[in-house]
């Protein structure tokens, strides 16, 4: 859960590389307990952005506090590092036995031997790697090194954790694994983190805020559903994929026959959520269809809500509604079918769509 305690913030952030401008960041916080993911296309200054806030990289100007305290000297950053841990793309681990590198941040803060085994064995336990503390971790597949990456980095108990794409290339079934693993540590252990990240699903499974950039700037930022419902402008609305996601809490599910609470209705779905797991309904607006009359009495179509039109835009070849179902929902019509069914904002309609077609996601616990 969010508490409104800024752990970090950096304010009048600029940076240049090679004469030219490639970070312009008038302020960024990060609350204590809070999980955030910057999105954002190639090269719109994520990772420079997270360098920036671990000190890691030199800036025109820029203030950066840490719990209120400006970091100013050499000193101030060392002490500033020692509370953080990072995860980068590559997991660059030494020529060494997987507990070593699992050691390794260990020694550098001068912890003894003996705290050093247990903790070194805990998170060897929590990544699955205890049977394999004394290989190589030079021979490591992927996701193998992945797990040394992640038991380094929270072997230390950071205060503060930053990610950089820690999971590119993996399999899905793999990065499911180890994102599920990542996000009990980091709730357990009250840990503020930052993610960088192209993975969508993943910033709306973990964050408590999406953070979107593009050249430099930040652009958006909010809640998961506010970012990806209510984008403020074109270039985040086409980045976002405009997915409506509705976010509910699963009351039922009977033989992977899902039904979720959604503010006061119970939308069908399908899945392995269990009742009571917060999680988000992602509907594309090409799968919701309107009409007139409430559908036929037999129909595979799970979902059928009364509602309004609020919106009406332009698409090209095709219309945009946006429709009050007491939830929010968005659907693409054809302009035949638009005049045909007569449709104008205001006119009350029914939405469907088929439980098949909503794409269910686990939400971080509020
Ligand atoms: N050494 C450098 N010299 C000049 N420009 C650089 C240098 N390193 C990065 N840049 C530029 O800085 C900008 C931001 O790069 P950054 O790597 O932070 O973006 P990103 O959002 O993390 O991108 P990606 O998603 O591709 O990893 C880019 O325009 C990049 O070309």
């Amino acid at each position: 859960m969010t508490q409104q305690q800024v752990v970090l913030e950096q304010k009048d952030l600029r940076v240049d590389r090679g004469g030219v401008q490639i970070l312009d960041i008038p302020s960024f916080c990060l609350y204590k307990n809070e999980f955030v993911s910057l999105i954002g296309p190639n090269g719109a200054g994520k990772s420079t952005l997270l360098l920036s806030l671990m000190g890691l990289m030199p800036r025109k100007s820029g203030r950066l506090s840490f719990q209120g305290e400006e970091i100013v000297s050499d000193a101030d950053f060392l002490q500033l590092r020692r509370k953080m841990a990072m995860v980068l793309q590559e997991p660059l681990l030494f020529d060494s036995t997987i507990y070593d590198n699992v050691a390794s941040g260990l020694k550098l803060r001068g912890m003894g031997r003996g705290d050093i085994r247990s903790r070194v064995m805990t998170y060897l336990e929590r990544f699955n790697l205890a049977d394999m503390a004394q290989r190589s971790a030079r021979k490591l597949s992927g996701g193998e090194a992945r797990r040394v990456s992640l038991a380094r980095a929270f072997a230390v108990e950071p205060e503060l954790i930053f990610f950089d794409e820690p999971f590119a290339n993996l399999d899905p079934p793999t990065r499911q694994a180890l994102t599920e693993d990542m996000d009990r540590i980091i709730r357990e252990n009250g840990i503020s983190a930052v993610l960088v990240t192209h993975d969508q699903s993943e910033a709306l499974r973990m964050s408590d805020r999406i953070v979107v950039m593009n050249s430099g700037r930040l652009v958006q930022q909010g809640t998961p559903a506010a970012v990806m419902n209510h984008p403020v402008n074109e270039f985040v609305a086409n980045f976002v994929g405009m997915e409506t996601i509705l976010e509910g809490e699963v009351v039922s599910n009977r033989y992977q026959q899902v039904a979720v609470a959604v503010c006061g209705q119970e939308i069908d779905t399908v899945g392995d959520a269990e009742p009571g797991e917060n999680v988000y309904c992602c509907i594309r607006p090409e799968n919701v269809s309107v009409s007139i009359n409430s559908a036929p009495e037999k129909t595979s179509v799970r979902n059928l809500f009364p509602g309004t039109i609020t919106e009406i835009s332009s698409m090209g070849p095709f219309l945009k509604l946006q429709l009050d179902c007491g939830f929010h929902l968005t659907s693409y019509v054809t302009r035949e079918s638009f005049t045909e069914l007569a449709l104008y904002e205001g006119r009350p309609v029914f939405a469907s769509f088929k439980a098949t077609s909503v794409h269910l996601i686990r939400r971080r616990a509020a």
